[in-house]
């Protein structure tokens, strides 16, 4: 039986995405679809006239259907961009739809002619714009609808796609004579490459957080400004006596105890000669101008139950003296934390203080890790010949974890590309962003790319870096469901796939979590040893910094062999050493010789 048409219907209307029309046209062309039994409509969908929202609807729905009819924004209004968004996206033009629609329209109305249709093929799917109206869509989806199973009869013809992405990878894993014996990536910078991502970055978007834990490690989404002042009544600074300081020094009557937590002493009035005892902390009477601590005092009468009832005050105490007036700390109103600050223990502490309930910060994108290779099994389990443990994925999830990153564990997949399209398509589903290590280079089962790029039309931005380790990192984008995703495709060595974070991955999710300063730290350190033969590509030795130094300057020690397999070379490192690459000029580096580093680590 033939595979029933799949489509996807996009209204695309400002005035309906945000609910002040109702969408008529999308559900009636829906039904139009059905009465003609033409297919299925796998979804309706309604979003606003934003040209990169429209491309990115149509290059997600061109992978799961048939036909996406699109419906309004075809029209001369400046926020009209249907077309504009359809012509970015497709790879082949189909001029005949809007033509024919064209000719139908205008035996109805002159005012056909105004309409900016576009249609075109991508991905096997055949797009096609509409006008908005019920009226006009109906009517020109009438003029095309009995050539659509033709058309989509040839496309599927073409190649058998147009089932859903869950279904098997499109990678071919035969011939592997043919493979290429050269990369077909240029090897950029590690500058350009860090520029590349940064461009490409997810828009950091912001959320209302409740104090709690879970604000720590955030970034603020906007100023914050107290609610109450502190303190929010006047508050003694010492144990000791509220009085006059009119009174001068001598005798006074104790009138009661105001301790800390009590209800302001508001109410209470000093007379002359009177005094109230009072705690650090705690209110003071209206009256009452100045703290006497009890270090100052000496009891000269007390109750037989133990009361004082009368002290001497033996400094004269100064106006003022040893009280917080209301809002010496922080006052009402103040901006206590500005956008874009961290929220380390002492925000965490002020937000907590200052009176609100929630606070305004951006929101973290939440990253899967994915290990891959036929050889690597979990940590703890016995090796069969061949297999190592896995130390990629507990690294980066822990890695994450230590910067807050909300993370989920894609597990390990085979070198399959079927097995590691599922797995890819989880991370899609249940995350932002995508770390995956291993399967990168050019050996005939380093797929990644390839399914990357086949299967889940991700845009690979670069695929090598001059850089040692982590030459092969790999940066893409892709759109799913809606929504644009990042994947980090690392090098399988344990010390590559570690420095291609600290140097892309880690910047990013900083910058999309709001800090001003995304990338690590860079400071001078001076070499504590030789290095004989520079490489040639430039190089990030991990190194440990000795900060017990007489010029201050930290002394760089080695971590031992740099090989990119050992991981024992992350060993307490706290630095990345960044060594210039082997030339002609300069093929190596004395000891002392002062270099830039990268503060990755504790120092
Ligand atoms: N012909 C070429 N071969 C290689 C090149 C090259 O340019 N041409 N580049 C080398 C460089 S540089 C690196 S780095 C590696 C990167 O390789 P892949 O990213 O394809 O990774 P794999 O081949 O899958 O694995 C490399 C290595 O790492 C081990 N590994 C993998 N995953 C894990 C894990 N989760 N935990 C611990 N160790 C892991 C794996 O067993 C391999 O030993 O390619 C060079 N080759
Ligand atoms: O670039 Mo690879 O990470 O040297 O071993
Ligand atoms: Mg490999």
């Amino acid at each position: 039986m033939e595979k029933p048409i799949k489509f996807i219907i996009i209204t695309v209307s400002d005035r309906c995405s945000c609910g002040q029309a109702v969408d008529e046209s999308g559900p009636n062309l829906a039904k139009e679809i059905l009465k003609k039994k033409l297919g299925i409509v796998l979804e309706i969908k309604c979003i606003p006239d934003e040209q990169k929202i429209i491309e990115l609807e149509l290059v997600n729905g061109s992978s799961r259907a048939d036909i996406i009819l699109t419906t309004g924004g075809t029209g001369f209004s400046p926020r009209d961009v249907t077309p504009e968004a359809t012509k970015a996206v497709i790879e082949r033009e189909v001029p005949g739809f809007p033509l024919a629609m064209l000719l139908t329209s205008i035996s109805k109305t002159p005012y056909a002619v105004l309409s900016r249709s576009s249609s075109g093929i991508r991905d096997n799917c055949l797009i096609v714009n509409l006008p908005g109206s019920v009226k006009g869509s109906v009517e020109c989806f009438s003029t095309i609808s009995q050539t659509l199973r033709h058309a989509v009869q040839l496309l599927r013809g073409r190649n058998d796609h147009g089932s859903s992405l869950t279904s098997k990878s499109k990678v071919s894993t035969s011939n592997v004579a043919d493979r290429p014996r050269e990369s077909e990536w240029p090897m950029i910078p590690v500058a350009e490459s860090q520029d590349i991502v940064m461009r490409n970055i997810l828009v950091s978007t912001k959320e209302e957080v409740p104090i709690s834990l879970n604000l720590f490690g955030r970034v603020v989404a906007s100023d914050v400004s107290s609610v109450d002042p502190l303190p929010p009544f006047r508050a003694s600074i010492k144990d000791g006596y509220a009085v006059l300081s009119s009174d001068g020094k001598g005798s006074r009557k104790v009138l009661k105890s105001l301790t800390a937590g009590m209800s302001a002493g508001g109410d209470l009035v000093l007379s002359n000669g009177e005094c109230v005892r009072v705690n650090t902390g705690g209110p003071l009477p209206t009256n009452a101008d100045a703290v006497v601590q009890v270090e100052d005092t000496k009891l000269l009468k007390s109750s037989s139950d133990g009361e004082e009832i009368e002290i001497e005050i033996t400094t004269a105490p100064k106006p003022g003296q040893d009280i917080r007036p209301v809002g010496n700390d922080i006052g009402l109103n103040e901006i206590v934390l500005n956008k874009g600050d961290p929220i380390t223990p002492i925000e965490l502490g002020l937000l907590a203080t200052i009176g609100i309930t929630n606070v305004p910060v951006f929101r973290l994108p939440k990253v899967s890790v994915l290990s891959t290779g036929n050889e690597v099994v979990e940590p703890g389990v016995e090796l069969r010949p061949g297999s190592i443990r896995d130390s990629n994925r507990i690294t980066l999830l822990s890695l994450l974890r230590g910067h807050h990153f909300p993370t989920y564990d894609l597990g390990i997949a085979k070198d399959e590309p079927d097995d590691l399209l599922s797995h890819l398509i989880k991370g899609l589903e249940s995350s932002d962003i995508i770390l995956t290590t291993g399967g990168v280079s050019m050996g005939e089962r380093d797929y990644l790319k390839a399914v990357i790029t086949e299967d889940l039309r991700a845009t690979i931005h670069f695929a090598r870096v001059n850089m040692k380790p982590g030459k092969p990192t790999t940066f893409a984008t892709c759109c799913w469901n809606g929504k644009m995703k990042m994947l980090f495709c690392l090098p399988g060595n344990p010390a590559s796939a570690t420095v291609s974070f600290h140097l892309y991955v880690l910047p990013a999710l900083r910058a999309i979590a709001g800090f001003q300063e995304p990338f690590p730290k860079t400071i001078t350190v001076r070499l504590g040893f030789d290095i004989k033969k520079l490489d040639v590509r430039p190089e990030y030795r991990r190194v440990i910094l000795d900060w017990n130094q007489s010029d201050g300057i930290p002394l760089a020690k080695t971590t031992g062999d740099q090989i990119s397999s050992r991981l024992m070379s992350w060993r307490e490192a706290n630095c990345l050493l960044i060594l210039p690459s082997n030339t002609e000029v300069k093929s190596e580096i004395k000891k002392d010789e002062l270099l830039k580093g990268l503060i990755v680590g504790p120092i």
